[in-house]
């Protein structure tokens, strides 16, 4: 008689640690409980969250749950997500939160953490002061490397692929603008990673970048993100039993990227030592990023080698890399590669597509970029002394671009309403943390968070908040034109709001390249000729952490500028 009755009881108990553990708790107990459910369900169970993830609704969905229930939000009984400065992402990201494992789950290459997968900002700050200088805006603007990198990629190939698409006189002829941007800033990415000798020429190889741009889709794709990103375990488990969440070409395919990236590592360690026994690598065929990590690397190994009790640890040469070395080498310029040209491309062909739908101000652009000496333009064939030599080129000075007021808008709009990376960017709450804010005159609130709590703010919902950026789905440049900043705290709100490129310690290294980048080929484009658009069907962004169009291509006519 008496087992029944201690089987009953066990059982009850059961019942009741569920009931308090998965119910009390998280609805009423947990510091979490007082913060707004997105979802009837958020404080019970993760599902709701996953399932918008799963079907590639995130950023809209998140953003629609802010509107309705205020800057701080519960997405899951573990998870919270922010949408305000004070608070918000001036307490996370400025506040130095670890990355969650998220990154790690989906942003390691060759199985070696990078920059940007790191999410303990130890190594992650050992590994930024190795690289970080070679992206600094002062260091860009006057590196004669990537001022040769540009004029051989906007005046050896861009320019002469404009020129003969505008003398076209079939008006139904177009480019597909969002492969060209994508190779272009590929180009410029790999050429200062690894030099113009060994890096990408997509520009002038269509059939080269549509092959990668596959590839690179299929990796990036939102399932294969889910899987790999959400759900780890759950997927290594699956697979073990043979049942792949990711398909096989997926990871194929990433085997092939990774492939090409290490034979352009390779070819730079081997440059690297060339350089270093006779000095003569040409200006535009150094490789400045990897140079600078690899001999940061080998500064590292001999300052421990020297601390090190066992001195045995064998020199190495720069060509024979030791292969975690090689690996960690090659995970880091795979990361800048991936990060710096699917975000300048996706702005760009944004930008393209607002300026092609706004003739007036295309015309006002262009005028500005004539004002640049000399203007980034086709060199005109030297008439006067019948001689068929064009003249020769030159870049406008970096500062002078740079100081361009509408480029600089146009730019600025086309990040804030088409954030190339809108979705979330998740941390992990330290202990005593507090979010959101409690103002003076009693509006807000303020909520203790435990630790070890998912917390994210979306580029998309920052930028969309209508008090700081009114009417804030329109594509508005003069938003960011000095006389509209007068009249708000001389344009201190907006910049506060602005976020395309993150903000804090973990904000993206490589925003002066991109805007240098994006600023050039502008100029390229649109000094001496004029879009219109030819089909953009499929062009709303994808709702994604990067986002680019959802159909992959925008189709844009080029025509003479007069
Ligand atoms: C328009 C162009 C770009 C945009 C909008 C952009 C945006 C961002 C954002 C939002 C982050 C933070 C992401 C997070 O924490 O989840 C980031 C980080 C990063 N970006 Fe960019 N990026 C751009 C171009 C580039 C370029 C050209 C490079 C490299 C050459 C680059 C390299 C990186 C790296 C390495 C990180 C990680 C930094 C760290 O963890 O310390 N990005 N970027």
């Amino acid at each position: 008689m008496a087992l029944p009755n201690i089987s009953v009881f066990a059982f009850i108990l059961l019942c009741f640690v569920v009931i308090y553990q998965y119910l009390v708790h998280p609805t009423f107990l947990s510091p979490l409980s007082k913060i707004p459910n997105a979802h009837p369900s958020s404080h019970l169970s993760p599902l709701w969250i996953l399932w918008i993830r799963y079907t590639g609704r995130e950023n809209r969905t998140v953003f629609a749950a802010h509107e309705r229930n205020g800057p701080v939000i519960r997405l899951g009984p573990n998870e919270v997500s922010v949408n305000c400065v004070d608070g918000g992402i001036r307490t996370v990201y400025a506040g130095g939160f670890e990355k969650h494992g998220w990154y790690a789950n989906l942003f390691e290459n060759y199985g070696t953490p990078n920059m940007f997968s790191t999410t303990h900002s130890r190594p992650h700050s050992a590994r930024k002061r190795m690289i970080s200088n070679v992206y600094a805006k002062s260091v860009l603007q006057s590196s004669p490397t990537l001022s040769t990198i540009s004029y051989t990629i906007l005046y050896e190939r861009l320019l002469p692929r404009l020129v003969v698409a505008a003398s076209s006189t079939n008006p139904t002829q177009g480019i597909d603008v969002f492969q060209l941007f994508s190779a272009l800033t590929m180009d410029f990415v790999t050429c200062y990673q690894f030099g113009l000798a060994i890096g990408s020429n997509w520009t002038q190889n269509s059939r080269g970048c549509e092959h990668f741009l596959d590839l690179y889709r299929d990796r990036t794709s939102s399932k294969a993100q889910f899987w790999a990103g959400e759900l780890p375990n759950l997927t290594k488990c699956f697979k073990r039993f043979g049942v792949r969440m990711v398909p096989r070409w997926v990871d194929d395919g990433n085997a092939e990227i990774e492939a090409w990236c290490l034979s352009m590592c390779d070819a730079a360690a081997q440059a690297v030592s060339r350089g270093g026994e006779t000095q003569e690598v040409d200006v535009g065929d150094e490789p400045v990023v990897f140079a600078q990590l690899l001999n940061a690397m080998e500064k590292e190994r001999e300052k421990s080698s020297s601390t090190a009790s066992d001195q045995s640890v064998a020199p190495s040469s720069p060509t024979i890399l030791h292969q975690q070395q090689r690996l960690a080498l090659a995970s880091e310029m795979l990361d800048h590669l991936a990060a710096g040209f699917d975000t300048s491309g996706i702005t760009l062909t944004y930008l393209a597509w607002e300026l092609s739908r706004h003739p007036s101000l295309q015309r006002q652009l262009c005028a500005e970029l004539r004002t640049l000496s000399p203007p980034l333009q086709p060199p005109t064939p030297n008439t006067n002394n019948n001689s068929t030599n064009n003249d020769i080129p030159s870049l406008p000075s970096p500062k002078d671009l740079d100081a361009l007021p509408l480029l600089h808008a146009v730019v600025m709009e086309t990040l804030r309403l088409h954030a190339a990376i809108p979705g979330g960017q998740p941390r992990v709450t330290p202990p005593g943390c507090v979010l959101g804010a409690a103002s003076a005159d009693g509006g807000g609130t303020a909520y203790a968070v435990s630790a070890g709590v998912r917390v994210s703010a979306y580029a998309h919902g920052l930028h969309r908040n209508a008090d700081v950026f009114p009417d804030p789905e329109a594509w508005r440049p003069e938003r960011w034109l000095p006389a509209a900043s007068d009249t708000d705290d001389g344009g201190g709100r907006t910049a506060r709001h602005f976020w395309a490129f993150g903000s804090g310690g973990r904000m993206c290294v490589g925003s002066n390249l991109a805007l240098h980048e994006i600023k050039l080929i502008v100029a390229a484009v649109w000094t001496g000729f004029e879009t219109t658009v030819l089909h953009d069907e499929g062009i709303e962004q994808r709702d994604a952490y990067t986002a680019g169009p959802e159909g992959g291509r925008l189709v844009l006519r080029f025509e003479k500028a007069v």
